[in-house]
């Protein structure tokens, strides 16, 4: 965090660089011309009035996540909850589609950079999430920076100048539509404070977007809906309640038809798992579907064990969509969608193109389709691509599966899978665990969070898509497996996992690292902070919640000098 000289406030202040900002909010991120045209003084009053009205909500839905993990730590479990059945058994349907969104069958996913943006606008997809949570580092730059672009693309003005290689981009006529992920309701947003306190991450993210691009977007993309958004990280209905009357007053501060802001959920969470019609029913006049955010689903199901030694996962590379649990819960969220009238949606396969190897880049397409035809045929109405070179093949395994139709909502019931229980989706994930698994994640952990703190949320990584979620499962299964003591198998001699083993991989791995991305490069870049804050979480006594909650207070940047005294 920047210690700022009293000198130099007065002297921005002075010059009149400085936000104009309502009565009761104060910011304290770096001044930008672009960046204050987003935070202009009615948006920040729309972002404040938001926070002070649900401010005490969230703080509440928190609490009460503290209070399950209690409960799970103690050895509880979670489950359907008998206080809801009435929903679950209710026979209701959500608000229908919109036509804009009735074709989702391949979704791109991507950070908000400007070029980004372009490329997934045009890439063929019938839906851009453009997304600040997962795959974007959420500093000062990139949140603002994002805010402009996304603005920029909503009113089709947008366009990236490549200076290296003289290129210029700009939108095709057809472009996807834009869907955007807020952050998730625990990360506060450090450079803007409301009555004192850190603004709650979600809803700069929502407020600014939706104050700036509500009506053009109705106008240009959403056939008279919209926005459209992705809501992450749930854990239960009562959050999902938050955003449905957060949906509400924006609804009615900016004068639009209750019902015209839409989102789909992401099922990431294991406690959600068990709250999906709660979810939806919460939502029903603003949904837009579920989908299987597969890889957080993987480090909750870690977190929410974190105190059952009996849960052990085995190595991260086996834990894929056809281990039972995981496959049990795509199949529910199906058939829980298409009773309710909305998409379900897939989730990302790691792979991407291996630009350098045909042979590998063949395998790695080819695990894709597999992934994706196992989707279509369960029923998933769409799904997600992490690179646009990926979008020919997952579009013709949906194509040629779901023919001209828009959707499966209709077609595939899954009714089977009412008979699933709770024992199915928690059931224990099998496998090896091995010392290449250890080595792996410390490997893709420290290299994912150098990138992170230096501004990139999302990385290739041994021809793989990493990502905060990704980082995450590495985090907490080298947490585990050190608390528990775990033996690795695989390799016939059955070592322990200690710490004094765990620091010899740590520095073997941060050499390989240095080996492999160069000396120039591993000294310019954040790798051995990262290497600190990694194995810091890997080895404390107690899980923290969120890595990137740590890791956020290395990329907070006060100014003008002289603000950080709140912190
Ligand atoms: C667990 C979850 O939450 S999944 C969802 C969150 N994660 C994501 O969204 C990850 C999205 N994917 C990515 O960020 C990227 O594909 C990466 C980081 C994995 C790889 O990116 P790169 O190393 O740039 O890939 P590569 O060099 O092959 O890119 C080739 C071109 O495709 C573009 N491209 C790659 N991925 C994307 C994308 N997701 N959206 C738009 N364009 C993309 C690049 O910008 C580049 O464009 P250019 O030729 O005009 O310069
Ligand atoms: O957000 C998606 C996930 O898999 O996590
Ligand atoms: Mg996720």
């Amino acid at each position: 965090m920047e210690i700022c000289t009293a000198q130099s406030f007065f002297s921005e202040r002075k010059i009149g660089m400085a936000y104009d900002v309502p009565e009761g909010v104060d910011i304290m991120g770096k001044y930008d011309a672009e960046f204050a045209k987003i935070l202009t003084k009615d948006a920040l009053q729309f972002v404040a009035d938001l926070q002070s009205e649900f401010r005490n909500h969230i703080k509440y839905a928190l609490e009460c996540r503290k209070e399950a993990k209690i409960r799970y730590n103690n050895g509880g479990l979670p489950g359907f909850d008998p206080a809801t059945k009435y929903i679950r058994e209710g026979e209701w349907v959500c608000a229908a589609v919109p036509p804009a969104v009735a074709d989702r069958r391949v979704e791109i996913t991507g950070p908000v950079g400007r070029k980004m943006i372009i490329n997934a606008l045009n890439s063929g997809a019938k839906v851009f999430m453009a997304d600040f949570e997962d795959a974007l580092s959420p500093s000062w730059e990139n949140l603002m920076g994002g805010q402009v672009n996304l603005r920029d693309a909503v009113n089709r003005t947008i366009s990236f100048h490549d200076k290296a290689r003289n290129r210029v981009y700009k939108l095709n006529d057809q472009t996807a539509k834009l869907f955007v992920r807020p952050r998730g309701w625990h990360l506060p947003e450090s450079h803007i404070f409301i009555d004192g306190e850190p603004a709650t991450g979600c809803l700069v993210d929502f407020g600014l977007y939706f104050f700036h691009n509500c009506m053009a977007f109705r106008r240009t993309q959403g056939e008279g809906f919209g926005p459209f958004f992705y809501l992450p990280k749930m854990e239960h209905s009562r959050e999902a309640k938050i955003w449905n009357n957060v949906f509400e007053r924006a609804e009615k501060l900016s004068g639009i038809e209750k019902g015209s802001i839409r989102a789909t959920v992401l099922i990431e969470t294991l406690p959600a798992v068990f709250q999906m019609d709660e979810i939806l029913y919460e939502l029903r006049d603003h949904s837009v579907g579920l989908n299987c955010g597969r890889w957080d689903y993987i480090f909750s199901y870690v977190k929410t064990f974190q105190a059952h030694p009996d849960r052990l996962l085995p190595d991260r590379v086996l834990v894929g969509m056809t281990q039972h649990f995981m496959r049990s819960y795509s199949d529910l969220l199906i058939r829980t969608c298409h009773k309710r009238g909305v998409h379900a949606m897939g989730g990302m396969a790691a792979q991407i193109p291996i630009r350098d190897n045909p042979v590998a880049n063949e395998a790695a397409l080819e695990l894709v389709r597999k992934d994706k035809l196992r989707e279509v045929k369960a029923g998933h109405d769409g799904t997600w691509a992490a690179h646009p070179g990926l979008i020919p093949a997952i579009m013709e395994v949906f194509t040629n599966s779901m023919g001209n139709k828009a959707n499966q909502i209709h077609t595939v019931k899954r009714e089977d899978a009412v008979n699933l229980t709770e024992e199915d989706l928690l059931q224990r994930p099998r496998g090896v665990r091995t010392m290449e698994g250890l080595r792996h994640n410390t490997r893709v952990g420290i290299q994912y969070l150098a990138a992170w703190l230096t501004g990139t949320g999302s990385v290739p990584l041994y021809n793989l898509m990493e990502d905060a979620a990704t980082a995450e499962i590495s985090r907490v299964q080298n947490w585990q497996w050190l608390k528990y003591g775990v033996e690795l198998d695989g390799d016939g001699l059955g070592v322990k996992v200690t710490l004094e083993l765990f620091g010899r991989v740590v520095e073997d791995e941060m050499t390989r690292i240095e080996r492999e991305v160069g000396q120039e490069k591993f000294k310019k870049g954040m790798y051995k902070e990262a290497c600190k804050i990694f194995t810091r979480q890997c080895t404390k006594p107690m899980l923290d919640d969120f890595l990137t909650l740590d890791a956020y207070n290395h990329i907070v940047n006060h100014y003008p000098k002289g603000s950080s005294s709140r912190l």
